[in-house]
């Protein structure tokens, strides 16, 4: 079972993803990437869906034409665990080479 960040290991780790906001009112971290088109945006997303399988780990997102929203929490812990850190990492490196 993973176990939720404390909140010294919640502020750390937040500290090395600036491109992250806490989300109000929930134990999440959320961030809206912008890319140059709908294939551009479908691609990332399709990259991000094949390692959230294989991390056994999903994102709550959504998409918009070129604008895809995404929230990281882990439902089994009730929180943010270092799982949504770790695919948070990928989702940074994955819309930086988009
Ligand atoms: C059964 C399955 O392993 C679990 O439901 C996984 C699937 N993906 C998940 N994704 C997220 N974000 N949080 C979870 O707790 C979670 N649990």
């Amino acid at each position: 079972m993973t176990k939720k960040l404390t909140d010294t290991e919640r502020a750390d780790a937040l500290s090395t993803l600036p491109l992250w906001s806490p989300v109000q009112g929930r134990d999440a971290i959320s961030r809206s990437i912008r890319f140059k088109d709908f294939n551009a945006a479908f691609g990332f997303m399709s990259r991000v869906a094949l390692m959230a399988e294989k991390l056994d780990h999903h994102p709550e997102w959504s998409n918009v034409y070129n604008r895809v929203e995404i929230i990281l929490s882990t439902h089994d812990a009730g929180g943010l665990s270092e799982r949504d850190i770790a695919l948070a990492r990928f989702i940074d490196a994955a819309a930086a080479s988009a």
